[in-house]
């Protein structure tokens, strides 16, 4: 029977193979044949059309030729671009053109359906059968929702339930069935242990073949304004967000570009880590970017930003001097809802004293004051928002400007700057002065009237003077010229003095408990002041003043938004502050919004809680648009490592292991750093030989990760590579690594360098520690030439294998 079984799949598949080959040799040539056809076409555009304007009748034939023949070429590309995607994805299905069946029973109907399912669908010739469905159809949620017995999947229609008969999966390779597992008979999820006993790769793969049920909840996810995933490391958080992606375009496909998803990333490595997943599925990249690449697009010309990991290399080096008590304070505290609140406070303020402006300064002299400003200002009706009268504000100064631009053409310097004006300059005046006549004509015609109707005569009587007329024009265009300049920066508020306006927050704590109403100030807060003023003094911005700066920013010139962007991904969302999120909220205006993070991996100072009923996330749409998911079950790492890791924890209860087994975490015990090194190495040989591609040598700092790499590298060590902050590209092999840098990616195996309590001894160290072992997939080692650290030390000795 089971041979039968294997044997009639087999025969099905090589069909299915067969239809699929059939259908790319159909559309071979035309795909070739089409964009020749295009390329033709345009090579012609400009031959076809006779390009004659002389009069209006032939202006208007060039006119519509043109159209006619660029609506042809627009039509045959867009057909070519569906053919082209068809032919894609048959040759993306032929090595391997499902990996699941349901067979459904649909209540009410008298034979089963068999539906199988693959990375796209794929129609029989007839155009009605589907010889596969596309995992994302909503049929096939009754792959990843149920087990064989009582079913049912929604539809855009409503809910169809009935019975589920069959559950299989199947390994599929070059057109060969390699495997096939049944629901009823395994235990489990078989391709599943196969798909994760693999070797880390450098590019993240998709997982639309095992997709679990909680993780298809989030890919599905339709109706919340925002989607809060709080999973365990490993849970598969990135890849659901991924699948989501991929979910999302193929739903909404007429309405949704895949330009308007962006996914913000922890760093740029990250970004090239999950590039690939997305055009396996066969569809295009959503836009990938950092939140670091946005605060230097609006603040990196005013301001040297620091970045996050200069900050987090900071905080984990600090030491417990008075200075870097308050920095870490002053981190804390400019991440917290409280400044955010003590912003709007201030903002309010400032609706009624103390706004400070930039006068506008022209060749050396002062056009508008502050003071002329300020007054205009707080003359506005105090019942209107700060942001709108700034834009009150924007306009009197414009107009303004129109005045004293008016003013100034009879000034000196353009006089003198009339003179050096080159030939260059005057034929273009010259030949837009021709045309313009004949306006002139008919203004001169148009006052001529008038004078007679009126019976008056004009003021300035007499002919047009051309000459006069073109230097009136020089004038003016010189005059023009030189105010563009102030115009433009006008526009963009440089009339606002926002730096100042920050800064006077940091004069000393009664100043800024009068400005904001806080009462609850940080303790160091004069050392806090010195600190950021310093910083603002030398133009350069700490990385926790860099939102709470554009916010009121904002507030004081009215919000930035984008209107495009539809859905906005939030990766490794612990670590954004309530100020960023309520930030992104306002820039994405039309978006929804996923969140996906760990609070067990929340090392950045500024981070926030994804779970906590008290979360400010609840907050930011209300509760009614919010919806959390958990994930718990950690696919990444073996049970050995997530037992061991879980442990480290505090609050650790919420992580299960998947089923699959693999050596106990390894604590080895040196004399000293030479020795360390020496064994580190000869670790990394053995684990190569054993097959394993990725190693990472993680360590808790950068300068960590530098002087490791040296010592490593003195010790024989050549094939190690260095990951900094500025590389940006993942790619398999053995490295030294930061943690912090590590985040999000994973490694066949990790060795931590160094698992002593100088390196992982205060409270805090315990999430970059969990951090830090929980990217090992199947072999963890840890070293220390001295103790253990103290979350070590307290484990149960079972959970690891010690070497002295
Ligand atoms: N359903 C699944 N099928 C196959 N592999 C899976 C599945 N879910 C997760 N994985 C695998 O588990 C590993 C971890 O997944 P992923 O990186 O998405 O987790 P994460 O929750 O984002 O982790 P972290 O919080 O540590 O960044 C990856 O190798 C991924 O391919």
């Amino acid at each position: 029977m089971e041979a039968k079984g294997w044997r009639l799949e087999q025969e099905r598949l090589d069909q299915v193979r067969e239809k699929l080959k059939a259908r790319i040799d159909a559309l071979e040539p035309e795909v070739s044949g089409l964009s020749d056809q295009a390329a033709e076409i345009r090579r012609r555009f400009w031959e076809e059309v006779t390009v004659n304007t002389s009069t209006d009748e032939e202006f208007e034939e060039t006119f519509y030729t043109i159209k006619q023949q660029a609506a042809v070429l627009s039509e045959r590309e867009r057909r070519h671009r569906l053919l082209l995607q068809q032919w894609r994805s048959f040759n993306r299905m032929l090595p391997s053109p499902y990996f699941g069946r349901v067979d459904f029973l649909e209540d009410g109907l008298n034979g089963s359906e068999q539906i199988y399912i693959g990375v796209s669908s794929f129609v029989d010739e007839d155009g009605l059968t589907f010889l596969v469905y596309d995992w994302r159809s909503p049929i096939a949620s009754l792959y990843y929702d149920h087990s064989p017995g009582a079913a049912s999947y929604d539809t855009p229609v409503g809910r169809i339930t009935g019975t589920m008969e069959l559950k299989r999966q199947y390994q599929i390779q070059d057109g060969q069935l390699r495997r096939m597992f049944d629901a009823s008979v395994t235990i489990g999820d078989e391709l599943l242990q196969q798909m994760l006993a693999k070797g880390a790769d450098s590019q993240m793969k998709s997982i639309v073949s095992t997709i679990q049920k909680e993780q298809n909840a989030i890919i599905r996810n339709d109706h919340s304004r925002l989607l809060i995933v709080q999973g365990a490391a490993g849970s598969g958080k990135t890849s659901a967000a991924l699948q989501r992606v991929a979910y999302l375009l193929y739903k909404n496909r007429d309405s949704l570009k895949a330009d308007q998803i962006v996914l913000f990333s922890p760093n740029q490595m990250f970004n090239s880590y999950v590039s690939s997943v997305l055009p396996e599925l066969g569809e295009e990249n959503m836009q990938q970017t950092t939140f670091q690449e946005y605060l230097e697009y609006w603040l990196g010309s005013s301001f040297q930003v620091e970045d996050p990991f200069s900050q987090i290399e900071y905080v984990l080096t600090a030491q417990s001097t008075p200075n870097d008590e308050a920095r870490l304070q002053g981190m804390k505290y400019k991440a917290s809802e409280a400044f955010m609140k003590a912003l709007q406070n201030y903002a309010q303020w400032l609706g009624r004293e103390g706004m400070l402006f930039n006068g506008i300064r022209f060749r050396d002299r002062v056009l508008i004051t502050a003071e002329q400003m300020r007054s205009q200002f707080y003359g506005y009706d105090t019942s209107l928002s700060l942001a709108n009268r700034v834009d009150l504000l924007q306009k009197w100064i414009l107009k303004e400007l129109s005045l004293l631009e008016r003013k100034e053409l009879g000034a000196s310097w353009v006089e003198e700057e009339l003179h050096y004006l080159d030939n260059e300059h005057y034929a273009e005046v010259f030949s837009e002065l021709h045309k313009e006549r004949e306006v002139l004509d008919i203004a001169e015609h148009y006052a001529v009237v008038r004078e007679k109707i009126s019976n008056k005569r004009r003021e300035d009587e007499g002919d047009f003077d051309f000459a006069e007329r073109e230097e009136d024009l020089l004038r003016q265009k010189i005059v023009k010229a030189s105010f563009k300049p102030i115009r433009k920066n006008v526009k963009r508020f440089s009339f606002i003095d926002v730096h100042g306006l920050y800064t006077q927050l940091f004069i000393d704590e009664a100043a800024y408990r009068d400005k904001t109403n806080e009462v609850d100030i940080p303790v160091l807060w004069s050392e806090i002041c010195k600190q950021t003023k310093d910083k603002l003094e030398k133009f350069e911005i700490f990385y926790e003043d860099a939102t709470p700066y554009l916010y009121l920013k904002e507030l004081i010139e009215g919000v930035r938004t984008n209107t495009e962007i539809r859905h906005v991904f939030i990766d490794e969302g612990q670590d954004y502050s309530p100020f960023q999120y309520e930030y992104l909220k306002k820039l994405f205006p039309r978006a929804r919004m996923t969140v996906l993070g760990d609070f067990g991996q929340a090392i950045f100072t500024q981070s926030t809680n994804l779970q906590d009923a008290e979360s400010p996330l609840f907050r930011l749409y209300g509760e009614t648009e919010t919806c959390l998911i958990r994930l718990v079950r950690s696919y990444r790492s073996t049970r050995e490592i997530v037992e061991f890791t879980k442990v480290l924890l505090s609050d650790a209860s919420e992580i299960v292991p998947f089923e699959r087994s693999g050596p106990k975490p390894l604590l080895v015990k040196v004399e000293d750093g030479e020795m360390r090194d020496i064994r580190v190495l000869k670790d990394i040989a053995a684990l190569k030989a054993e097959g394993f591609e990725s190693i990472a040598v993680i360590t808790k700092t950068a300068a960590e990760s530098r002087s490791a790499f040296e010592s490593l590298r003195k010790h024989g060590g050549e094939a190690l590579q260095l990951i900094t902050k500025e590389t940006e590209t993942f790619e398999k092999g053995a490295m030294v690594i930061p943690v912090y840098l590590a985040k999000g990616v994973e490694f066949d195996a990790v060795l931590i360098y160094e698992a002593s309590p100088h390196a992982y001894g205060r409270d805090n160290d315990r999430k970059l520690l969990y951090t830090a072992c929980t990217r090992a997939m199947h072999q963890l080692l840890l070293y220390t030439t001295g103790d253990w650290s103290p979350f070590v030390e307290s484990m149960d000795s079972s959970l690891y294998e010690m070497v002295t």
